[in-house]
Protein backbone atom coordinates (compact mmCIF):
# COMPACT_ATOMS: atom_id res chain seq x y z
CA UNK A 1 0.00 0.00 0.00
CA UNK A 2 1.39 3.58 -0.67
CA UNK A 3 1.75 5.52 2.15
CA UNK A 4 0.17 8.53 2.35
CA UNK A 5 2.44 10.29 4.96
CA UNK A 6 3.33 14.26 4.00
CA UNK A 7 6.81 13.81 1.57
CA UNK A 8 8.96 16.57 3.03
CA UNK A 9 11.84 18.43 0.88
CA UNK A 10 15.15 18.29 1.11
CA UNK A 11 16.78 21.16 3.27
CA UNK A 12 19.51 23.11 1.96
CA UNK A 13 23.10 21.81 2.65
CA UNK A 14 25.23 23.47 5.45
CA UNK A 15 27.84 25.61 3.73
CA UNK A 16 31.54 23.80 2.93
CA UNK A 17 33.88 25.30 1.54
CA UNK A 18 33.45 26.23 -2.20
CA UNK A 19 34.42 23.80 -5.10
CA UNK A 20 34.87 20.74 -2.52
CA UNK A 21 32.32 21.03 -0.33
CA UNK A 22 32.63 18.74 2.98
CA UNK A 23 34.96 16.46 1.08
CA UNK A 24 38.30 17.18 3.19
CA UNK A 25 35.68 16.89 6.31
CA UNK A 26 35.14 13.48 5.10
CA UNK A 27 38.85 12.73 4.28
CA UNK A 28 39.71 13.92 8.09
CA UNK A 29 37.23 11.74 9.43
CA UNK A 30 34.31 10.02 7.86
CA UNK A 31 32.53 8.83 10.83
CA UNK A 32 32.36 11.87 12.64
CA UNK A 33 30.97 13.75 9.42
CA UNK A 34 28.16 10.77 9.28
CA UNK A 35 28.00 11.48 12.91
CA UNK A 36 27.16 15.01 12.54
CA UNK A 37 24.73 14.85 9.67
CA UNK A 38 22.68 12.14 11.69
CA UNK A 39 22.34 13.93 14.27
CA UNK A 40 21.25 17.05 12.34
CA UNK A 41 19.33 15.35 9.89
CA UNK A 42 18.51 11.78 10.72
CA UNK A 43 19.31 9.09 7.78
CA UNK A 44 18.62 11.22 4.37
CA UNK A 45 20.50 14.43 4.84
CA UNK A 46 21.78 17.35 2.52
CA UNK A 47 25.26 17.54 1.76
CA UNK A 48 27.99 19.71 -0.79
CA UNK A 49 30.93 17.20 -2.02
CA UNK A 50 33.44 17.85 -4.63
CA UNK A 51 31.71 20.51 -6.50
CA UNK A 52 28.83 19.79 -7.02
CA UNK A 53 25.95 21.11 -4.54
CA UNK A 54 23.20 18.35 -4.93
CA UNK A 55 24.23 15.97 -2.76
CA UNK A 56 22.20 13.47 -0.45
CA UNK A 57 23.94 11.34 2.15
CA UNK A 58 21.60 8.30 3.20
CA UNK A 59 22.91 6.85 6.29
CA UNK A 60 21.55 4.04 8.17
CA UNK A 61 20.12 0.16 6.60
CA UNK A 62 16.85 1.73 5.92
CA UNK A 63 18.13 4.47 3.55
CA UNK A 64 20.69 2.23 2.21
CA UNK A 65 18.32 -0.26 1.39
CA UNK A 66 15.99 2.32 -0.72
CA UNK A 67 19.02 3.07 -2.61
CA UNK A 68 20.37 -0.12 -3.40
CA UNK A 69 17.03 -2.30 -4.02
CA UNK A 70 16.64 0.43 -6.12
CA UNK A 71 12.71 -0.48 -6.46
CA UNK A 72 11.45 2.37 -8.58
CA UNK A 73 14.84 2.35 -10.89
CA UNK A 74 15.73 5.60 -10.04
CA UNK A 75 19.29 5.55 -8.87
CA UNK A 76 22.02 4.61 -11.37
CA UNK A 77 25.43 4.00 -10.87
CA UNK A 78 27.27 5.26 -14.00
CA UNK A 79 27.39 9.06 -13.98
CA UNK A 80 27.77 8.90 -10.28
CA UNK A 81 30.81 6.49 -10.32
CA UNK A 82 31.71 8.07 -13.92
CA UNK A 83 32.26 11.56 -12.04
CA UNK A 84 34.73 10.14 -9.04
CA UNK A 85 36.98 7.34 -11.29
CA UNK A 86 35.32 7.32 -15.09
CA UNK A 87 38.16 8.38 -17.05
CA UNK A 88 40.29 5.52 -15.27
CA UNK A 89 38.16 2.35 -14.63
CA UNK A 90 34.95 3.72 -17.14
CA UNK A 91 33.28 0.96 -18.49
CA UNK A 92 33.90 -1.37 -15.90
CA UNK A 93 30.58 -3.62 -14.55
CA UNK A 94 30.34 -1.23 -12.03
CA UNK A 95 29.76 1.88 -14.14
CA UNK A 96 27.12 0.37 -16.24
CA UNK A 97 23.37 0.08 -15.66
CA UNK A 98 19.91 -1.04 -16.20
CA UNK A 99 19.55 -3.11 -19.21
CA UNK A 100 23.24 -2.82 -20.39
CA UNK A 101 24.29 -3.73 -16.52
CA UNK A 102 22.07 -6.82 -16.75
CA UNK A 103 23.49 -8.27 -20.21
CA UNK A 104 27.12 -7.82 -18.87
CA UNK A 105 26.85 -8.95 -15.32
CA UNK A 106 25.06 -12.05 -16.82
CA UNK A 107 28.11 -12.49 -19.43
CA UNK A 108 30.27 -11.86 -16.41
CA UNK A 109 28.63 -14.31 -13.84
CA UNK A 110 30.48 -17.20 -16.12
CA UNK A 111 33.59 -15.85 -14.91
CA UNK A 112 32.38 -15.96 -10.81
CA UNK A 113 31.54 -19.46 -11.52
CA UNK A 114 32.07 -21.62 -8.24
CA UNK A 115 34.36 -23.92 -10.76
CA UNK A 116 36.22 -21.16 -12.30
CA UNK A 117 36.71 -19.89 -8.31
CA UNK A 118 38.26 -23.35 -7.91
CA UNK A 119 41.04 -22.47 -10.75
CA UNK A 120 41.36 -19.35 -9.79
CA UNK A 121 42.08 -20.44 -5.88
CA UNK A 122 44.44 -23.35 -7.45
CA UNK A 123 46.53 -20.64 -9.15
CA UNK A 124 47.00 -18.33 -5.88
CA UNK A 125 48.55 -20.78 -3.53
CA UNK A 126 51.95 -20.48 -5.40
CA UNK A 127 51.77 -16.85 -5.90
CA UNK A 128 51.17 -16.62 -1.76
CA UNK A 129 53.60 -18.89 -1.14
CA UNK A 130 56.56 -17.20 -3.22
CA UNK A 131 55.41 -13.69 -2.04
CA UNK A 132 55.41 -14.62 1.17
CA UNK A 133 59.09 -15.90 0.85
CA UNK A 134 60.52 -12.69 0.14
CA UNK A 135 58.90 -11.07 3.37
CA UNK A 136 61.75 -9.96 6.00
CA UNK A 137 60.24 -10.15 9.29
CA UNK A 138 61.43 -7.03 11.60
CA UNK A 139 59.64 -5.21 14.45
CA UNK A 140 57.40 -2.63 13.04
CA UNK A 141 56.90 -4.75 9.56
CA UNK A 142 54.66 -2.54 6.97
CA UNK A 143 52.52 -4.87 6.54
CA UNK A 144 50.18 -2.85 4.38
CA UNK A 145 52.32 -2.28 1.96
CA UNK A 146 53.64 -5.81 1.59
CA UNK A 147 50.32 -6.72 1.58
CA UNK A 148 49.39 -4.36 -1.04
CA UNK A 149 52.55 -5.97 -3.30
CA UNK A 150 51.89 -9.18 -2.53
CA UNK A 151 48.04 -8.93 -3.85
CA UNK A 152 48.97 -7.24 -6.89
CA UNK A 153 51.59 -10.26 -7.57
CA UNK A 154 48.19 -12.96 -7.04
CA UNK A 155 46.18 -10.70 -9.32
CA UNK A 156 49.17 -11.09 -12.15
CA UNK A 157 48.81 -15.05 -11.59
CA UNK A 158 45.16 -15.18 -11.31
CA UNK A 159 43.83 -12.53 -13.82
CA UNK A 160 46.63 -12.86 -16.45
CA UNK A 161 47.98 -16.31 -16.32
CA UNK A 162 51.42 -15.10 -15.42
CA UNK A 163 51.59 -13.15 -17.77
CA UNK A 164 53.90 -15.36 -19.51
CA UNK A 165 56.68 -13.59 -21.80
CA UNK A 166 56.06 -10.18 -19.84
CA UNK A 167 59.56 -9.54 -18.39
CA UNK A 168 59.37 -8.40 -15.07
CA UNK A 169 60.72 -4.76 -16.16
CA UNK A 170 56.80 -4.57 -18.29
CA UNK A 171 55.15 -5.99 -14.84
CA UNK A 172 56.21 -3.58 -12.61
CA UNK A 173 55.38 -1.09 -15.57
CA UNK A 174 51.61 -2.08 -15.64
CA UNK A 175 51.88 -1.84 -11.78
CA UNK A 176 53.13 1.58 -11.61
CA UNK A 177 50.30 2.77 -14.48
CA UNK A 178 47.69 0.53 -12.66
CA UNK A 179 48.91 2.30 -9.55
CA UNK A 180 48.76 5.63 -10.90
CA UNK A 181 44.85 5.32 -11.77
CA UNK A 182 44.07 4.51 -8.39
CA UNK A 183 45.78 7.52 -7.18
CA UNK A 184 44.00 9.56 -9.90
CA UNK A 185 40.89 8.53 -8.13
CA UNK A 186 41.69 10.72 -5.53
CA UNK A 187 42.78 13.57 -7.00
CA UNK A 188 41.91 17.72 -5.77
CA UNK A 189 43.09 18.76 -9.51
CA UNK A 190 40.87 16.91 -11.72
CA UNK A 191 41.72 18.00 -14.81
CA UNK A 192 44.43 17.04 -17.73
CA UNK A 193 47.29 19.31 -16.58
CA UNK A 194 50.68 18.82 -16.50
CA UNK A 195 52.42 17.34 -13.04
CA UNK A 196 49.20 15.93 -11.68
CA UNK A 197 48.04 12.86 -10.07
CA UNK A 198 45.05 13.04 -12.84
CA UNK A 199 47.69 13.17 -15.95
CA UNK A 200 49.76 9.94 -14.62
CA UNK A 201 46.24 8.59 -13.88
CA UNK A 202 45.35 8.92 -17.80
CA UNK A 203 49.06 7.72 -18.84
CA UNK A 204 48.47 4.97 -17.33
CA UNK A 205 44.85 4.10 -17.94
CA UNK A 206 46.53 4.44 -21.80
CA UNK A 207 49.34 2.62 -20.79
CA UNK A 208 46.99 -0.24 -19.60
CA UNK A 209 44.96 -0.20 -22.66
CA UNK A 210 47.68 -1.16 -25.12
CA UNK A 211 49.17 -4.06 -22.85
CA UNK A 212 45.36 -5.51 -22.55
CA UNK A 213 44.95 -4.65 -26.16
CA UNK A 214 48.31 -6.44 -26.75
CA UNK A 215 47.53 -9.82 -25.37
CA UNK A 216 43.96 -10.32 -26.21
CA UNK A 217 45.07 -12.43 -29.11
CA UNK A 218 46.98 -15.30 -27.68
CA UNK A 219 44.18 -14.78 -25.09
CA UNK A 220 41.06 -15.56 -27.62
CA UNK A 221 43.79 -18.23 -29.50
CA UNK A 222 43.82 -20.63 -26.30
CA UNK A 223 41.20 -20.84 -23.34
CA UNK A 224 43.05 -20.84 -20.16
CA UNK A 225 42.40 -20.44 -16.56
CA UNK A 226 43.06 -16.83 -15.75
CA UNK A 227 40.51 -14.59 -15.49
CA UNK A 228 41.95 -12.51 -18.85
CA UNK A 229 41.14 -15.55 -21.10
CA UNK A 230 37.78 -16.62 -19.22
CA UNK A 231 36.31 -13.31 -19.82
CA UNK A 232 37.30 -13.83 -23.97
CA UNK A 233 35.52 -16.94 -23.83
CA UNK A 234 32.87 -16.62 -21.42
CA UNK A 235 29.00 -16.29 -23.14
CA UNK A 236 25.67 -15.77 -21.26
CA UNK A 237 23.08 -18.60 -21.21
CA UNK A 238 21.62 -16.57 -24.10
CA UNK A 239 24.90 -16.92 -26.03
CA UNK A 240 26.31 -12.94 -25.70
CA UNK A 241 29.96 -12.27 -25.61
CA UNK A 242 32.14 -9.21 -24.70
CA UNK A 243 33.63 -7.61 -27.81
CA UNK A 244 37.42 -6.86 -27.11
CA UNK A 245 36.91 -2.95 -25.98
CA UNK A 246 34.31 -4.96 -22.85
CA UNK A 247 37.43 -7.03 -22.24
CA UNK A 248 39.92 -4.21 -21.95
CA UNK A 249 37.42 -2.42 -19.74
CA UNK A 250 36.59 -4.89 -17.31
CA UNK A 251 39.72 -6.17 -17.10
CA UNK A 252 41.06 -2.76 -15.77
CA UNK A 253 38.25 -2.13 -13.53
CA UNK A 254 38.32 -5.55 -11.82
CA UNK A 255 41.99 -5.55 -11.65
CA UNK A 256 41.34 -2.20 -9.09
CA UNK A 257 38.13 -3.71 -7.41
CA UNK A 258 39.81 -6.71 -6.29
CA UNK A 259 43.51 -5.33 -5.54
CA UNK A 260 42.52 -2.81 -2.50
CA UNK A 261 39.91 -3.97 -1.19
CA UNK A 262 41.41 -7.11 -0.42
CA UNK A 263 44.90 -5.28 0.49
CA UNK A 264 42.45 -3.44 3.26
CA UNK A 265 40.49 -6.06 4.37
CA UNK A 266 44.07 -8.54 5.11
CA UNK A 267 45.75 -5.54 6.76
CA UNK A 268 43.18 -4.69 8.80
CA UNK A 269 42.85 -8.39 10.13
CA UNK A 270 46.49 -8.56 10.84
CA UNK A 271 46.32 -5.17 12.81
CA UNK A 272 43.10 -7.06 14.42
CA UNK A 273 44.83 -10.58 14.92
CA UNK A 274 47.95 -8.81 16.29
CA UNK A 275 46.41 -7.02 18.85
CA UNK A 276 44.37 -10.21 20.03
CA UNK A 277 46.27 -12.88 20.38
CA UNK A 278 44.00 -15.49 21.29
CA UNK A 279 42.05 -14.78 17.99
CA UNK A 280 45.11 -15.28 16.32
CA UNK A 281 46.18 -18.79 18.07
CA UNK A 282 42.60 -20.04 17.20
CA UNK A 283 42.99 -19.14 13.88
CA UNK A 284 46.23 -20.96 13.58
CA UNK A 285 45.28 -23.96 15.43
CA UNK A 286 42.45 -24.19 12.68
CA UNK A 287 45.06 -23.60 9.75
CA UNK A 288 47.56 -26.01 11.21
CA UNK A 289 44.91 -28.39 11.49
CA UNK A 290 43.94 -28.16 7.93
CA UNK A 291 47.34 -28.44 7.06
CA UNK A 292 48.03 -31.47 8.88
CA UNK A 293 44.67 -32.86 7.03
CA UNK A 294 45.35 -31.89 3.26
CA UNK A 295 48.29 -30.26 2.76
CA UNK A 296 49.45 -26.87 1.99
CA UNK A 297 47.16 -26.00 -1.03
CA UNK A 298 43.76 -26.35 0.28
CA UNK A 299 41.04 -26.05 -2.53
CA UNK A 300 37.96 -23.99 -1.72
CA UNK A 301 35.57 -26.46 0.45
CA UNK A 302 38.76 -26.68 2.36
CA UNK A 303 39.49 -22.98 3.03
CA UNK A 304 35.42 -22.59 3.46
CA UNK A 305 36.03 -24.29 6.71
CA UNK A 306 38.43 -22.26 8.22
CA UNK A 307 35.02 -20.82 10.35
CA UNK A 308 37.44 -18.38 13.01
CA UNK A 309 39.03 -16.51 9.55
CA UNK A 310 36.24 -15.91 8.07
CA UNK A 311 34.80 -14.34 12.07
CA UNK A 312 37.60 -12.41 11.52
CA UNK A 313 37.11 -11.15 8.43
CA UNK A 314 33.38 -10.95 8.66
CA UNK A 315 34.49 -8.78 11.90
CA UNK A 316 36.95 -7.09 9.81
CA UNK A 317 35.10 -5.79 7.04
CA UNK A 318 32.72 -4.18 9.62
CA UNK A 319 34.69 -2.37 11.61
CA UNK A 320 36.95 -0.88 8.49
CA UNK A 321 34.80 -1.39 5.36
CA UNK A 322 37.14 -1.09 2.55
CA UNK A 323 34.82 0.79 0.36
CA UNK A 324 32.75 2.90 3.31
CA UNK A 325 30.56 4.71 0.89
CA UNK A 326 29.01 4.18 -2.57
CA UNK A 327 28.02 6.62 -4.90
CA UNK A 328 24.67 7.28 -7.08
CA UNK A 329 22.74 9.45 -9.18
CA UNK A 330 18.80 10.34 -8.88
CA UNK A 331 17.81 9.97 -12.46
CA UNK A 332 14.27 10.48 -12.00
CA UNK A 333 12.65 12.44 -8.54
CA UNK A 334 12.24 9.63 -6.16
CA UNK A 335 11.25 9.56 -2.67
CA UNK A 336 13.54 8.00 0.48
CA UNK A 337 11.77 7.64 3.57
CA UNK A 338 9.86 10.37 3.31
CA UNK A 339 11.94 12.92 1.71
CA UNK A 340 11.23 14.18 -2.13
CA UNK A 341 15.08 13.68 -4.15
CA UNK A 342 14.75 15.65 -7.07
CA UNK A 343 16.38 13.95 -10.45
CA UNK A 344 19.99 14.59 -10.99
CA UNK A 345 20.82 14.63 -7.05
CA UNK A 346 23.93 12.60 -6.43
CA UNK A 347 23.89 10.35 -3.50
CA UNK A 348 26.70 8.86 -0.96
CA UNK A 349 25.42 5.63 0.54
CA UNK A 350 27.23 5.81 3.39
CA UNK A 351 27.58 1.92 4.03
CA UNK A 352 30.13 2.12 6.94
CA UNK A 353 27.76 3.76 9.02
CA UNK A 354 25.36 0.96 9.42
CA UNK A 355 28.31 -1.18 10.52
CA UNK A 356 28.80 0.99 13.99
CA UNK A 357 25.55 1.72 14.69
CA UNK A 358 24.10 0.58 18.18
CA UNK A 359 21.10 -0.20 17.47
CA UNK A 360 21.62 -3.23 14.83
CA UNK A 361 25.46 -4.03 17.24
CA UNK A 362 26.18 -4.85 20.90
CA UNK A 363 29.27 -2.68 21.96
CA UNK A 364 29.51 -1.43 18.02
CA UNK A 365 33.29 -0.34 18.45
CA UNK A 366 34.58 -3.70 20.15
CA UNK A 367 36.03 -6.71 18.04
CA UNK A 368 34.03 -9.12 18.63
CA UNK A 369 34.02 -11.74 15.45
CA UNK A 370 31.39 -14.35 17.80
CA UNK A 371 28.63 -12.03 16.88
CA UNK A 372 28.87 -13.38 13.75
CA UNK A 373 28.72 -16.98 15.39
CA UNK A 374 25.59 -18.99 14.39
CA UNK A 375 24.45 -18.66 17.66
CA UNK A 376 24.27 -14.97 17.54
CA UNK A 377 24.18 -13.48 14.07
CA UNK A 378 23.96 -10.01 14.81
CA UNK A 379 24.29 -9.28 10.89
CA UNK A 380 20.46 -10.13 10.74
CA UNK A 381 19.83 -7.60 13.10
CA UNK A 382 18.14 -5.51 9.69
CA UNK A 383 19.55 -6.72 5.81
CA UNK A 384 21.49 -3.80 5.41
CA UNK A 385 23.02 -3.63 8.86
CA UNK A 386 26.63 -5.30 7.48
CA UNK A 387 26.71 -4.52 3.44
CA UNK A 388 30.84 -3.98 2.58
CA UNK A 389 29.78 -5.42 -0.46
CA UNK A 390 26.65 -3.45 -1.20
CA UNK A 391 23.42 -4.95 -2.42
CA UNK A 392 21.16 -4.98 -4.72
CA UNK A 393 21.80 -5.60 -8.63
CA UNK A 394 25.09 -4.33 -7.93
CA UNK A 395 25.88 -6.39 -5.28
CA UNK A 396 30.22 -7.41 -5.59
CA UNK A 397 30.34 -9.44 -7.58
CA UNK A 398 34.01 -10.66 -6.68
CA UNK A 399 32.87 -11.48 -2.96
CA UNK A 400 33.33 -15.38 -3.06
CA UNK A 401 36.63 -14.53 -5.03
CA UNK A 402 37.84 -12.00 -2.45
CA UNK A 403 36.28 -14.69 0.65
CA UNK A 404 38.96 -16.99 -0.96
CA UNK A 405 41.80 -14.53 -1.79
CA UNK A 406 41.58 -13.44 1.91
CA UNK A 407 41.23 -16.68 3.24
CA UNK A 408 43.91 -18.71 1.74
CA UNK A 409 46.54 -15.81 1.76
CA UNK A 410 45.55 -15.84 6.19
CA UNK A 411 45.86 -19.48 5.95
CA UNK A 412 49.84 -19.48 4.71
CA UNK A 413 50.51 -16.45 7.13
CA UNK A 414 49.33 -17.89 10.12
CA UNK A 415 51.58 -21.16 9.21
CA UNK A 416 54.75 -19.33 8.31
CA UNK A 417 54.74 -16.04 11.00
CA UNK A 418 53.66 -14.85 13.84
CA UNK A 419 53.23 -11.33 15.37
CA UNK A 420 51.96 -8.55 17.67
CA UNK A 421 50.43 -5.44 17.37
CA UNK A 422 50.51 -3.11 20.56
CA UNK A 423 46.78 -3.22 21.37
CA UNK A 424 46.32 0.72 22.02
CA UNK A 425 47.67 1.26 18.40
CA UNK A 426 44.95 3.00 16.33
CA UNK A 427 45.51 2.74 12.81
CA UNK A 428 45.84 6.55 10.94
CA UNK A 429 43.58 6.47 8.25
CA UNK A 430 44.37 7.94 4.83
CA UNK A 431 40.71 8.44 3.36
CA UNK A 432 41.24 10.33 0.37
CA UNK A 433 40.30 7.14 -1.59
CA UNK A 434 39.85 4.02 0.00
CA UNK A 435 40.80 3.75 3.85
CA UNK A 436 44.44 2.92 4.48
CA UNK A 437 46.63 2.86 7.42
CA UNK A 438 48.97 5.86 5.75
CA UNK A 439 51.57 4.60 8.60
CA UNK A 440 51.64 1.23 6.34
CA UNK A 441 50.28 -0.75 9.22
CA UNK A 442 53.12 -1.60 11.51
CA UNK A 443 53.06 -4.73 13.11
CA UNK A 444 56.05 -6.63 15.06
CA UNK A 445 56.75 -10.12 12.87
CA UNK A 446 58.59 -13.47 13.14
CA UNK A 447 58.78 -16.13 11.26
CA UNK A 448 57.82 -19.25 12.69
C1 LIG B 1 36.95 -7.39 0.43
C2 LIG B 1 36.96 -7.17 -0.85
C3 LIG B 1 35.88 -6.42 -1.61
C4 LIG B 1 34.97 -5.50 -1.18
C5 LIG B 1 34.77 -4.97 0.24
C6 LIG B 1 34.20 -5.11 -2.33
C7 LIG B 1 33.15 -4.19 -2.29
C8 LIG B 1 32.34 -3.89 -3.36
C9 LIG B 1 31.19 -3.03 -3.30
C10 LIG B 1 30.70 -2.25 -2.08
C11 LIG B 1 30.62 -3.02 -4.55
C12 LIG B 1 29.33 -2.31 -4.93
C13 LIG B 1 29.58 -1.00 -5.67
C14 LIG B 1 28.27 -0.30 -6.01
O1 LIG B 1 27.19 -0.82 -5.72
O2 LIG B 1 28.34 0.80 -6.56
C15 LIG B 1 31.42 -3.87 -5.39
C16 LIG B 1 31.17 -4.10 -6.72
C17 LIG B 1 31.95 -4.92 -7.51
N1 LIG B 1 33.03 -5.66 -7.13
FE1 LIG B 1 33.77 -5.82 -5.27
N2 LIG B 1 34.64 -5.77 -3.41
C18 LIG B 1 35.68 -6.59 -3.03
C19 LIG B 1 36.42 -7.44 -3.83
C20 LIG B 1 36.19 -7.66 -5.17
C21 LIG B 1 36.94 -8.59 -5.97
C22 LIG B 1 38.05 -9.48 -5.46
C23 LIG B 1 36.43 -8.51 -7.24
C24 LIG B 1 36.83 -9.26 -8.48
C25 LIG B 1 37.64 -10.24 -8.56
C26 LIG B 1 35.35 -7.55 -7.20
C27 LIG B 1 34.56 -7.22 -8.28
C28 LIG B 1 33.48 -6.37 -8.22
C29 LIG B 1 32.63 -6.07 -9.37
C30 LIG B 1 32.76 -6.64 -10.77
C31 LIG B 1 31.68 -5.15 -8.93
C32 LIG B 1 30.58 -4.50 -9.75
C33 LIG B 1 29.32 -5.31 -9.68
C34 LIG B 1 28.20 -4.68 -10.47
O3 LIG B 1 28.16 -3.47 -10.63
O4 LIG B 1 27.35 -5.45 -10.93
N3 LIG B 1 35.25 -7.05 -5.94
N4 LIG B 1 32.45 -4.40 -4.64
Amino acid sequence: MASTAPVRELPPPAKGLPVIGRSLEYARDPMALFRKQWAAYGPVSPMSLLGKDRWVMLLGPDACEVALRNADKAWANGPAWTYLVGPFFGRGLMFLDFDEHHLHRRIMQQAFTRDRLENYTAAMHPAITAGLATWTPAAGFRAYWALKQLTLDIATDTFMGGADHTSREEMDRVNRSFIACVQAAAAIVRYDVPFTRWRRGLKGRRHLEEFLTGYLPSRRAEATDDLFSVLCHIESEDGDRFTDEDVVNHMVFLMMAAHDTSTITLSTMMQLLGQHPEWQQRCREEAQALADRVGTTPGLADLESLTSIDLVMKESLRLRAPVPVILRQAVKDTVVLGTRIPAGTYATVGLQYSHLLPEYWTDPEAFDPERFSPERREDRSHRYAWAPFGGGVHKCLGMFFAGAEVTALMFHLLLDFEWSVDPAYVAPINNHSLPFPKDGQPVDLRRR
